[in-house]
């Protein structure tokens, strides 16, 4: 279970996040959405450990800034939003997501290359091992990176946008692809733009608009949120149409 207590970030002086106090259970599926701006990247770098913030991130029962980064690292990985492209093939980046688990040789153990392996098969990467990041589409290299984050091999999924540069094919893969990893007993927390999809994935949402946790909850109660119409000047009902791609539409509010 992930913990958060009267999380604040500000930024020179600026809120970005007043006073988030939730939790995340250990294998849920949970999508945070919310208008522009309104804190889900921050809150995810600060689970993360890599934005400074005030209250308390307990993850496991354990206090984040008291864990070594091993220890962080099997317990949480982070695919941020936007990510450098260094000059290196595809097989380094993916090892990179076992980095945190060396040792002082920094030498990747067989069980390290069997996960690199895995994780390229299981995220279609296996045909690009051999090929240079910089080399490859902005779908295919996101691919590659979340192929990083599985190879890491943590307990819970952080992820930020994760269908940005995806095309609708290999949207529905990588959700796909989610769930199993789901299923497998990860716990996955995704930033989310697209609602439909969003609400068809999660088993819970958590809405923050301007750096206020203004709702949470499973999909069916949330979207008859009236927060959800004040964030988005939009609301989202179910659709049970049978060629609907998503169990859940956008409507427009009066
Ligand atoms: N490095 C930074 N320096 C100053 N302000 C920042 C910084 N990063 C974010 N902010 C501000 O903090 C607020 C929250 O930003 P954040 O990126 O967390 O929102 P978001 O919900 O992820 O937005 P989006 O949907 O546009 O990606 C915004 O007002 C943003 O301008």
């Amino acid at each position: 279970m992930i913990e958060l207590e009267h999380i604040c970030v500000s930024y020179g002086g600026t809120p970005a996040l007043s006073d988030v106090t939730t939790v995340f259970p250990d294998g849920g599926f949970t999508c945070i959405i919310g208008p522009n701006g309104g804190g889900k990247s921050t809150l995810l770098r600060a689970m993360a450990g890599l934005s400074p913030y005030t209250g308390t991130v307990r993850v496991g029962g354990v206090d984040l800034s008291g864990l070594s980064r091993r220890a962080r690292a099997e317990q949480l990985a982070y695919l941020p939003q936007s990510r450098p492209i260094p000059d290196i093939d595809v097989r380094t980046l993916i090892s990179h997501g076992r980095f945190p688990h060396l040792g002082f040789s920094k030498t990747l153990t067989a069980k390290d290359r069997t996960l690199v392996e895995e994780a390229a098969e299981r995220t279609g990467c296996a045909p690009l091992l051999g090929r240079r990041l910089r080399e490859l589409s902005g779908g295919e290299r996101q691919r590659v990176y979340l192929a990083m984050v599985v190879a890491q091999d943590a307990r819970a999924i952080l992820l930020d946008e994760p269908c940005t540069y995806l095309d609708i094919r290999h949207q529905l893969e990588l959700l796909a692809l989610l769930e199993d990893l789901h299923r497998s007993g990860r716990t996955i927390i995704m930033v989310a733009h697209d609602l439909p999809q969003a609400f068809s994935c999660a088993g819970s949402l958590k809405l923050l608009d301007g750096g206020i946790l203004t709702a949470e909850g499973p999909p069916f109660e949330l979207c008859a949120h009236p927060a959800l119409n004040r964030a988005f000047g939009a609301s989202v009902r179910p659709d049970d149409r049978p060629d609907s791609l998503y169990r859940f539409r956008t409507v427009s509010m009066p």
